[in-house]
């Protein structure tokens, strides 16, 4: 479809900066963080990824929708992320096996996307000037109706969001013969990490976030994994005194993301918000404990901060960001805890970090006998 037969629409940053392109499919305005991913592909994925819920998402891969989407490269059960800016957006797809155009997925959706914007002076500029919120309109130009309702967004600082994307009820995944029972308390829980576990011979029942240690107890499981999630870590206490007692309880405990950030903060440790988050397939980390670099999917707009982490008498650092140095991974010196602020279960990206799956495996085998 031409550019020529789609409505104008537009982009406003809080900081006033206006980006205009062109609307596609459903007409509205949507609100949000603004933020972008660097992956070449894996689009499906990152829509659908919990973690984003609350946030504008700018894509920097030329091509968005040439393969289509298919119904099992979900990350959860609809796109999470608050609208779509992209450059070339394709109404056309090609690959075997796709069941469904992007264009109708985002209607089915209910979400918006906006495309013919220029994405690299936008990533350019979000990246020097820092995170912020946005807003995106396919239904009216006048801009400053459209700062008057930005001006009433929240900022992400202190926001609590796993709410409103975690399970409300407890529900189970894998085979129930499995060999290991481990607990999954979910915060927006991805669905690869669950498909790992289950490759690797574990039963999941996921809880929702307010679930008490005892409750989760009462199932018996052989361990205990804490999600990511959408939002500020900082803004959850409630969550950090029930990870505190999944640390403290004995039991093998592995946490991704905010899952990380919040066994940080259970530990008296500090996250603080980014400049700008990391959000793409080929970030560099440093496994400290073994001197193996990995390439690694990043989606964080927070982090734990490292000078804490290196005074901390309980706390090891296994794994760092080899770009800024940030804090990606530790561990607790006397307990059998450990997290990393990156996702080692990909869907999308590099396959080098699923070695933390195996390890933590190990550890409910030998927690087990
Ligand atoms: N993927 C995640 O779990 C993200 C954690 C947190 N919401 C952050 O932005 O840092």
């Amino acid at each position: 479809m031409a550019n020529f037969t789609r409505k104008k629409a537009v982009v406003v940053l809080q900081d006033g900066t206006t980006f205009w392109g062109r609307s596609v499919g459903l007409e509205g305005s949507s609100t949000g963080e603004i933020c972008f991913n660097t992956g070449m592909t894996g689009y499906q994925e990152i829509f659908t990824d919990p973690s984003y819920y609350g946030q504008l998402m700018v894509t920097t891969n030329a091509h968005i929708g040439n393969y289509g989407v298919k119904d099992d490269e979900v990350e959860s059960d609809s796109i999470k992320i608050a609208g779509l800016i992209c450059k070339n957006f394709s109404f056309d797809h090609s690959r075997v096996g796709a069941n469904n155009s992007l264009l109708k997925y985002f209607e089915e959706n209910g979400k918006l996307v906006i495309s013919d914007v220029d994405t690299r002076a936008l990533v350019r500029h979000i990246r020097s000037k820092g995170a912020m919120n946005a807003i995106i309109s396919t239904e009216t130009d006048d801009l400053e109706a459209l700062k008057a309702l930005l001006n009433e967004v929240p900022s992400m600082e202190g926001l609590e969001l796993s709410s409103k994307v975690a399970t409300t009820e407890a529900y189970y995944f894998g085979d129930e013969n499995a060999t290991y029972k481990l607990a999954v308390l979910d915060l927006g829980v991805k669905r690869n990490i669950l498909r790992h576990f289950a490759n690797r011979g574990c039963y999941m029942k996921v809880f929702p976030m307010d679930t008490s240690l005892e409750e989760m107890k009462a199932w018996a499981p052989d361990g205990l994994f804490i999600s990511n999630g959408p939002g500020d870590p900082a803004a959850m206490q409630n969550t950090v005194s029930i990870v505190n007692d999944m640390v403290n309880s004995g039991y093998p405990v592995f946490g991704i993301c905010l899952g990380h950030q919040l066994i940080a903060i259970s530990q008296g440790l500090n996250t603080y918000k980014m400049h700008q988050g990391h959000r793409g397939i080929n970030h560099p980390v440093l496994n400290i404990l073994t001197g193996k670099g990995e390439i690694t999917t990043q989606n964080h707009g927070f982090v734990v901060s490292m000078d804490a982490v290196e005074e901390h008498a309980e706390i090891e650092l296994t794994h760092r960001h080899l770009n800024d140095d940030g804090v990606q991974g530790i561990r607790l010196k006397n307990k059998p805890v450990s997290s990393v602020q990156y996702h080692p279960e990909a869907f999308p990206g590099p396959h080098d970090s699923e070695y933390l799956f195996d390890q933590f495996v190990e550890q409910l085998k030998q927690s087990k006998s």
